[in-house]
């Protein structure tokens, strides 16, 4: 696939990770850990990678740049902010950390489905998967109104963005095996269904 120029990739890592009681982007699925999965799909799509985080020590070897939360202590989209805000891209592919099966076909497809959009976003299920998306800097002052407003639901500023949501159709095209690809681990039970899927 080829790169396309100008995207910077987002992981963000700032969670507490409570349902798993452990940092769940450091748990290997198969002989690579989660986060690291996860860089090297990034890593053939952007031209670099910020992890946002309040623990750099634990992942400075997976990203460019460790960046923390600007607007701590709104969960997901207090991490999408401050990475927009960091990046030295117009565009960013943001992704969970504990997303162990993100492809280079469903990245690539939501980086070109951006174009001309402030952000692209998947639905899959009749359900939008915002913490795999693409999102650019003209995001980074609506999400800082909404935060500030203490609302801190991922699409609560998509009627104030131009966005384009991806349907299922479409990213079916490009990965048949949608129902992996966002599948994301939150228990010790997904770490068990992610290690059967990699045997
Ligand atoms: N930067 C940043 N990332 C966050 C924050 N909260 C959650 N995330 C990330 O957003 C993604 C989804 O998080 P969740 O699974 O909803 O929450 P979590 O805190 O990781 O896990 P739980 O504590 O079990 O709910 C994960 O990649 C988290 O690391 C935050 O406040 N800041």
């Amino acid at each position: 696939m080829r790169k396309v120029a100008g995207v910077s990739g987002i992981i963000l890592a700032g969670g507490k990770n409570a349902r798993m009681g452990t940092d769940k982007a450091l748990l290997k699925v198969g002989p690579y850990f989660i986060i690291e999965r996860i860089a090297g799909v990034l890593c053939t799509l952007v031209d670099e990678i910020l992890v946002v985080t309040a623990r750099p020590e634990l992942y400075a070897r997976y990203g460019d740049k460790m960046v923390s939360d600007i607007m701590g202590g709104h969960g997901p989209l207090g991490g999408i902010h401050a990475g927009l805000v960091h990046a030295a891209y117009p565009r960013a592919l943001v992704t969970a950390c504990d997303m162990p099966f993100i492809s280079a076909g469903l990245g690539g497809l939501l980086i070109r489905a951006a174009a001309g959009y402030d952000a692209a976003v998947p639905r899959y299920r009749g359900y939008l998967e915002p913490l795999c998306a693409v999102y650019t800097k003209n995001c980074i002052e609506v999400i800082e109104r909404q935060l500030a407003r203490g609302q801190n639901k991922i699409t609560g500023f998509y009627d104030r963005v131009r966005v384009r949501y991806v349907e299922e159709s479409d990213l079916r095209a490009v990965e048949p095996n949608l129902e992996q690809v966002f599948f994301n681990v939150n228990t010790p039970d997904d770490i068990k269904k992610a290690q059967l899927i990699v045997e």
